[in-house]
């Protein structure tokens, strides 16, 4: 999908809301453990309900990576059952991928060939030739860890390096790669008020906002920080929509916590 494409769904629904697909089996309603693939009919279902108030679907492997064989192929039916209903809807593999060159572009066909992700987190650690072998596929996006929500960003994110802190040496210098046209950024929403100073880094991209919900960022607070005139931003909320029930009306009630921050978007958009 291109960015062109992604803003185009983001005005037609009024939302920039990447629902978080990171499925616990100890956490999915019982009545589900009974049926062959409780992964993907949790999955199946969540997205049924909201795939006309979010944008974006971003499954954290890990949540798949946890139950070996039965986990991965239950994302892969998740990934092929999204690009075969929704084609619209932007996919994120969140799997924080990278390593030295040959092996990110084994990883890089994993989420974009295989799996066929629109795009995949990225850890900028180990630098230019770790992260471009994913800017190289057309069309795909690749979103490097810049400013996470978690507390242990301040052990090395915000440190100063050359008089300048690192998460801003990763902004600049990932503009100087081949293909950076292909890059987003993840900021944590419980770190918004960084968002001015980053906006002046790069202005136009894209950003991938967890944090909000569960770990208690704020949206308006985001907004009023990090959003462009096309937006700029895709706010990812995970726990705090798909475990509202784990009664038989899950779907239904993640369905009413997806439409509040749906409706909350598009009243932030009605008053750019
Ligand atoms: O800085 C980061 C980067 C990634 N995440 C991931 O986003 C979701 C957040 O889930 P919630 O349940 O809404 O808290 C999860 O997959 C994290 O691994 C992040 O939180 N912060």
């Amino acid at each position: 999908m291109t960015t062109e494409q992604l803003i185009e769904q983001i005005k037609i629904k009024k939302s920039f809301l990447a629902i978080g697909l990171d499925v616990d089996l100890s956490k999915i309603p019982p009545h589900l453990l009974d049926t062959e693939d409780p992964i993907f009919e949790f999955n199946k279902a969540i997205i049924d309900a909201t795939h006309h108030l979010c944008v974006a679907y971003k499954p954290n492997t890990a949540f798949y990576e946890a139950y070996g064989l039965k986990g991965w192929k239950a994302l892969e039916k998740t990934i092929n059952y999204l690009n075969e209903n929704y084609p619209e809807i932007f996919t994120i593999a969140d799997a924080k991928r990278g390593d030295i060159g040959n092996t990110s572009t084994m990883y890089a066909k994993a989420f974009f060939e295989d799996l066929a992700f629109d795009s995949v987190t990225v850890a900028p650690y180990m630098g230019k030739d770790s992260v471009e072998p994913f800017l190289a596929f057309k069309d795909k996006h690749t979103i490097v860890l810049a400013l996470t929500s978690n507390q242990g960003a301040f052990d090395f994110q915000t440190k100063l390096v050359d008089g300048k802190e690192v998460y801003k040496q990763v902004l600049e210098t990932s503009k100087t790669w081949e293909n950076s046209e292909n890059l987003m950024y993840v900021v944590g929403a419980t770190k918004a008020e960084y968002l001015t100073d980053i906006r002046k880094i790069i202005p136009e991209s894209f950003l991938l906002v967890p944090g909000v919900g569960a770990q208690g960022g704020s949206l308006q607070e985001v907004c009023k920080y990090g959003m462009t005139q096309n937006v700029g931003l895709l706010i990812n909320s995970s726990r705090g929509i798909i475990y509202a029930s784990q009664g038989k009306d899950f779907a239904e009630a993640a369905a009413v916590k997806a439409k509040t921050l749906q409706q909350d978007m598009a009243s932030i958009l009605n008053a750019q």
